[in-house]
């Protein structure tokens, strides 16, 4: 007796994912804690970026008119008036012919409107307090003038709501007087690995046993993608084990439980058995990551992964990394596409969108990541891969020099 296999697309199940994320309420950090977070408001200017006209070189202030002419055989001689260094208040008045030492970042003074370096004067910084003697002209009015406003008007919005919060956008608002951020509280996420033969890594196997690696995986890629991990277990293939892990992740106010193990079709799975009131199993025409459990319960969205590591990375990538992401708002939830010639040949299964741990060669070209193939099983190719290839399940079979998607992991 055959089964033929009814396949529902990756496109079909991710909608049904998608549609079962419900937005919580925003949260409001302090900037050095908000690293990694993602803006639940837009975010606005509350000073300009520059805040005030400043000198973008260590020289003088100077009228334009006054030095317009110089050149090196016939230089502009200016009397130096007043100095103004970085944080100075001060607004020295500043006559024709004469000019202010001013240093990098320092207010220009109002009667001024260009800016000589000390590069093009005689005496430079050494002799700076006296007089400026200006051997080249400056190249136009306002030179190495920093305007205000140049890069942001106060009140203008600065980053939108969704953007993700790094290192380059904090001291972005930072720079416009921003001190703390509504974002959205990071996913609270339980991590439960499930089978009878996983041992901690490092522990002697006895026959049948291995070290238990999904729980390592599934926590971090959860972690890259904002989460916060607030549960981490592993429980075996007979009772009601997954019940309890939900029951524990509810008592810890978890958003998301991610299982491994125990959704496809053997006599002990245990994901299936403990929760098949609460969540959904299909077949997804997708490999690896056929088998997926999916469901929601108490406010938490309950994710059924496939055991076989490879499978695990790809189902996190493909349904719950947009899901994680759209929790947070996120505005991007997928990662950009970009097609590469293939730089081998190799198989792909018929009727299933293929997902190849994959990496891009010297030459821009895409090959799979070791020469194992695409096994659900090699984890140890996913620790070379730099990408996945994804081929439409209408291919069965990659050449040398087709064009591949890919996305790309780092
Ligand atoms: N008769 C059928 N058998 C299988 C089917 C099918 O359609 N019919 N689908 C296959 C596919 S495809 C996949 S993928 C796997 C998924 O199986 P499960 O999700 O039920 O996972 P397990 O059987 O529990 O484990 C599979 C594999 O992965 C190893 N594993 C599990 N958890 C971990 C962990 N935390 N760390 C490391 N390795 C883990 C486990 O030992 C198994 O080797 O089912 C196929 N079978
Ligand atoms: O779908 Mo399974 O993940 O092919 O190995």
């Amino acid at each position: 007796m055959s089964h033929a296999a009814t396949y529902r697309t990756v496109e079909e199940q991710l909608e049904r994912v998608l549609a079962a994320v419900r937005a919580r309420p925003a949260v409001t950090l302090p900037l050095a804690e908000a690293d990694g977070s993602t803006l639940a408001e837009d975010a606005r200017a509350v000073n300009a970026v520059p805040a005030f006209d400043n000198s973008a070189m260590d020289g003088f202030a100077v009228r334009f008119a006054d030095v317009a002419a110089a050149t090196e055989s016939t230089p502009a001689i200016l009397r130096v008036t007043a100095d103004v260094p970085a944080g100075s208040p001060e607004d020295p008045p500043l006559a024709p012919g004469c000019a202010v030492r001013i240093m990098t970042g320092a207010a220009l003074p109002t009667d001024a409107d260009t800016i000589v370096p000390f590069e093009d004067t005689e005496g430079g910084l050494a002799d700076s307090l006296a007089q400026a003697v200006v051997r080249r002209a400056p190249a136009a009015v306002g030179a190495h003038v920093r305007r205000a406003g140049a890069d942001a008007a106060a009140g203008a919005v600065v980053l939108q709501a969704g953007a993700l919060l790094g290192p380059r956008q904090l001291s972005a608002l930072a720079s416009v007087g921003v001190a703390e951020v509504a974002v959205a509280p990071r996913p609270r996420v339980a991590i439960v690995s499930t089978g009878s033969e996983l041992v901690a890594p490092g522990e002697p196997l006895s026959r049948g046993q291995i070290p238990e690696s999904n729980g390592l995986l599934l926590a971090g890629l959860a972690a890259e993608a904002g989460a916060e991990i607030v549960l981490r277990e592993v429980v075996g293939d007979s009772g009601d084990g997954p019940a309890a892990a939900v029951a524990g992740a509810a008592a810890l106010r978890a958003d998301v439980v991610v299982f491994s193990g125990g959704v496809s079709a053997g006599a002990y799975e245990p994901v299936r058995q403990s929760l098949g009131g609460t969540m959904e199993f299909v077949s997804v025409a997708m490999q690896p990551g056929k088998p997926q459990g999916f469901g929601a319960a108490a406010g938490m969205l309950l994710f059924g992964l496939p055991g076989n590591p490879v499978s695990a990375a790809v189902s996190f990538e493909v349904f719950v990394r947009p899901a994680l992401l759209r929790l947070q708002g996120r505005i991007r939830i997928h990662r950009p596409v970009r097609t590469l010639p293939a730089g081998a040949d190799w198989r792909t299964p018929a009727g299933r969108r293929q997902y190849l741990p994959a990496v891009v060669d010297a030459d821009g070209r895409v090959v799979p990541a070791t020469r194992g193939g695409s096994g659900s099983h090699l984890s140890v190719a996913l620790a070379a891969a730099t990408a996945y290839a994804i081929v439409p399940a209408e291919i069965a079979q990659v050449r040398i020099g087709d064009p591949v998607d890919i996305v790309e992991l780092e």
